[in-house]
């Protein structure tokens, strides 16, 4: 097979998918961000996670304050990320409250760090992944800074992609370093990625 360039072609379907994310219908949208919300809640390993690692969204991402709220009024710790500047990485602190958000990196909501503690405990619990779209096989495409492939690497808990339907392809293509969710969740389906 004809060797292909992986980052070029990520690009042109990054581009691609962030024109289709923002040209997607607000009402559409809504709807489909419940419907993922409700069946996100479903998950078992959600039920059980004692830490949510979760994206605080931004407008034409599938909307995460719902699933924030959900998981700190049931008691379980909320960790969201935290970009470390000039770094390709992330860090995640416990909120426990939307007022511990400021206004951060890339125009992120992002964690107070002067208050918020640092979690350090990789070892289980649920992340919560964004993308622009996914593949079949639960692989993601990001910003393409490789903050979440970084963050996967040291992190032992389950990890659920979300994500409208239609923004699930066949085949992303994939690289070295790049991890596949373990679910998936859509509007219209949870699939466990056995591996
Ligand atoms: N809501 C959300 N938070 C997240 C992520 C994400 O995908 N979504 N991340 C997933 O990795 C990490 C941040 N990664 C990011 C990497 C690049 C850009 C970026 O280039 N954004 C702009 C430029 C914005 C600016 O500088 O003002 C862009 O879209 O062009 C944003 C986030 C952690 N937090
Ligand atoms: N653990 C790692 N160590 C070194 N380089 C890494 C690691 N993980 C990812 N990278 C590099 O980071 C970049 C990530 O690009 P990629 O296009 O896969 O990002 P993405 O998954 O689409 O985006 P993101 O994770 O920012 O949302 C690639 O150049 C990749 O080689």
């Amino acid at each position: 097979m004809k060797h292909k360039n992986i980052k070029a072609e990520k690009a042109a379907l990054r581009s691609e998918y962030r024109a289709l994310r923002e040209a997607f219908p607000q009402e559409k949208k809504k709807k489909l961000d419940r419907m993922i919300l409700q069946k996100l809640l479903t998950l078992r390993e959600y039920e059980r996670a004692s830490t949510v690692f979760c994206y605080v969204s931004k407008e034409f991402e599938v909307n995460t304050i719902p699933i924030l709220e959900h998981t700190l009024s049931s008691g379980r710790r909320l960790a969201v990320p935290h970009c470390i500047p000039g770094t390709p990485y992330m860090d995640f602190y416990e909120i426990h409250s939307l007022d511990d958000l400021a206004p951060g990196s890339f125009g992120l909501l992002e964690p107070k760090t002067e208050v918020c503690q640092k979690v350090t405990d990789l070892s289980s619990g649920l992340c919560i992944l964004p993308g622009f779209c996914f593949d079949r096989q639960g692989y993601r495409l990001g910003y393409g800074k490789g903050y979440y492939d970084r963050f996967l690497s040291a992190f032992s808990g389950s990890s659920a992609g979300i994500c409208y339907t239609s923004f699930v392809v066949d085949v992303l293509p994939h690289g070295y370093f790049d991890r596949c969710a373990d679910i998936m969740v859509t509007e219209k389906y949870i699939h466990r990625l056995h591996r």
